[in-house]
C-alpha cells in the first residue's frame, strides 16, 4: 500500500506527532481514517519505539469494540496508519450533547457492556491499561463502540476536557500512591467510565488536582438524584481500594443492571 491508493478527505483530529484523515481506498472507496505521523518528529521525541510497539500490538487484536488497524506503510517524511473510521466521531461528544450532558441507562449499559467486553479481550490478550476514558472511544454509524486508544498521541481539536488534568480523573488509587499497576486498573477506570456515563462529569472531578487525588485516594463518590440503584451497585463494586475486591470484567459482563438495561 501507499499513499497513492487513497483519496484525503477531511481532517478528523489533529496531535502531536501528526493528523488523522477521513480517507477513501480508490479501487474499493472503502472508507478509512488515516492517521500520518511526522517522522521527524517521532525521532526527536525518541519514541520510535512506542509507536512500533503500538502497531505491533494493535495488528494482533481483533475485536468488534477495537478499532483496527488496517494497515500501515511508510514514505521518506511520515508513517501513514490506515484504521477504522468511525462514522459518529467521539462518543465523548455524544455524552455531552445528550439531555442532561448523561445518557440514558440503555445507551449507558450498551456502551459499558462493549467497552467492558473490549478490555475483557485485551486481558486474555496479555494487554492492560487501555487508557480507557470518554475521549478514547469512537462510535460508528451503526452506534458501536470502537476503543481506540489514542495514549501517546492524538487528540482531535473538538470536545477535549477544558484542563489537561481532566486525565487525573481516571488514576486509580494504586497509581496515585505511585504503586505499580496491574489488570486491575482497567476495573477502576470501568467504573470511572460508567459514573460519567449516567452522571455526565467524573465522580472525583475538583478545581484542584490536590482534591482530585484526595478524593481517589479516599474513595469518595457521591451521586445525583437521577442515577439508578442497579448502577450505584455496579459503580460501588468496581471504585474499591483494594483492587483485588473489585468486580472482574466478566462479572461486569454479567452484573444485572447492565444486562437488563443494555
Ligand atoms: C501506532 C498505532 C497502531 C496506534 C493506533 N491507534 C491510534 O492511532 C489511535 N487513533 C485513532 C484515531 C482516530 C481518530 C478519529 C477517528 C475517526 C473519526 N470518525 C469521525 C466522524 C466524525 C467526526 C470525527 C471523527 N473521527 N474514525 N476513526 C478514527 C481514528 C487517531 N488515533
Amino acid at each position: 500500500w501507499s499513499l497513492n491508493d487513497f483519496e484525503l478527505g477531511k481532517r478528523l483530529g489533529r496531535g502531536k506527532f501528526g493528523r488523522v484523515y477521513c480517507g477513501r481506498e480508490k479501487r474499493s472507496g472503502y472508507i478509512v481514517a488515516v492517521k500520518t505521523l511526522v517522522k521527524y518528529e517521532v525521532a526527536k521525541e525518541k519514541v520510535e519505539h512506542l509507536v512500533l510497539r503500538e502497531i505491533e500490538i494493535q495488528s494482533h487484536l481483533k475485536h468488534p469494540n477495537i478499532l483496527q488497524l488496517l494497515t500501515w506503510f511508510h514514505d521518506d517524511f511520515r508513517i501513514y496508519l490506515v484504521l477504522e473510521y468511525a462514522g459518529q466521531g467521539e462518543l465523548y461528544r455524544h455524552l455531552k450533547n445528550s439531555p442532561g450532558g448523561y445518557f440514558n441507562e440503555h445507551l449507558a449499559a450498551k456502551y459499558l457492556y462493549q467497552v467492558a467486553d473490549a478490555l475483557n479481550y485485551c486481558h486474555k490478550n496479555q494487554v492492560i491499561h487501555r487508557d480507557i476514558k470518554p475521549e478514547n472511544l469512537l462510535l460508528t454509524s451503526r452506534g458501536d463502540v470502537k476503543l481506540a486508544d489514542f495514549g501517546w498521541s492524538v487528540h482531535t481539536p473538538s470536545l477535549k476536557r477544558k484542563t489537561m488534568c481532566g486525565t487525573l480523573d481516571y488514576l486509580p488509587p494504586e497509581m496515585v500512591e505511585g504503586r505499580s499497576y496491574s489488570i486491575h486498573v482497567d476495573q477502576w477506570c470501568l467504573g470511572v467510565l460508567c459514573y460519567e456515563f449516567v452522571c455526565g462529569y467524573p465522580p472525583f472531578e475538583s478545581n484542584s488536582s490536590e482534591e482530585t487525588y484526595q478524593k481517589i485516594k479516599t474513595v469518595q463518590i457521591k451521586f445525583p438524584s437521577q442515577v439508578q440503584p442497579g448502577a450505584i451497585d455496579l459503580i460501588k463494586k468496581l471504585l474499591i481500594h483494594d483492587m483485588t475486591k473489585r468486580l472482574t470484567l466478566p462479572e461486569v459482563l454479567k452484573h444485572e443492571w447492565v444486562v437488563t438495561n443494555m
